[in-house]
């Protein structure tokens, strides 16, 4: 899959967000390294913090099945009903869940601001000096 098919992936995925307190929809898509993608999307919660963001959902749902081994993720967010016209960036919590599964040197952030444009990061980029599992010995 291309890198733009994985933008436009992680906006199907985003028709789902369950976002009505914040109205704002975010979708995701993960590749795995064996070529199959993940959706996932936002899913809030009249308690609040129990919510869960797109890229965490998309991350379970694949751990879940098995994948250990990814690639890259696109995610795309913004005011619900609304096209996405503004880079969504992963927030600190799901820079640390991707920091568990990935390589930080290579594994890719696609961030896309339109159907058919993206921002690209590696998860170095975007989480320096992070810890992960080998600081525990493993
Ligand atoms: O990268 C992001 C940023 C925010 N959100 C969600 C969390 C919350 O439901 C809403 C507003 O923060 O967007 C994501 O899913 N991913
Ligand atoms: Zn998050």
């Amino acid at each position: 899959m291309s890198d733009l098919e994985l933008v436009r992936a992680a906006i199907a995925a985003r028709v789902n967000s369950y976002s009505p307190y914040s109205n704002f929809a975010v979708g995701a898509a993960l590749l795995c390294a064996d070529g199959s993608v993940y959706g996932g999307c936002n899913i809030e919660n009249a308690a609040y913090s129990p919510g869960n963001c797109a890229e965490r959902t998309a991350f379970f749902r694949a751990i879940f099945d098995g994948h250990r081994d990814f690639t890259a993720i696109a995610v795309v967010g913004g005011p619900a009903g609304e096209p996405i016209s503004e880079l969504c960036a992963p927030c600190g919590v799901c820079r640390q869940v991707m920091r568990e599964f990935c390589d930080p040197a290579t594994f890719r952030i696609l961030m896309g601001t339109s159907p058919d444009a993206f921002v690209e990061a590696t998860l170095e980029d975007l989480l320096p000096y992070g810890f992960g599992p080998e600081n525990l010995g493993h």
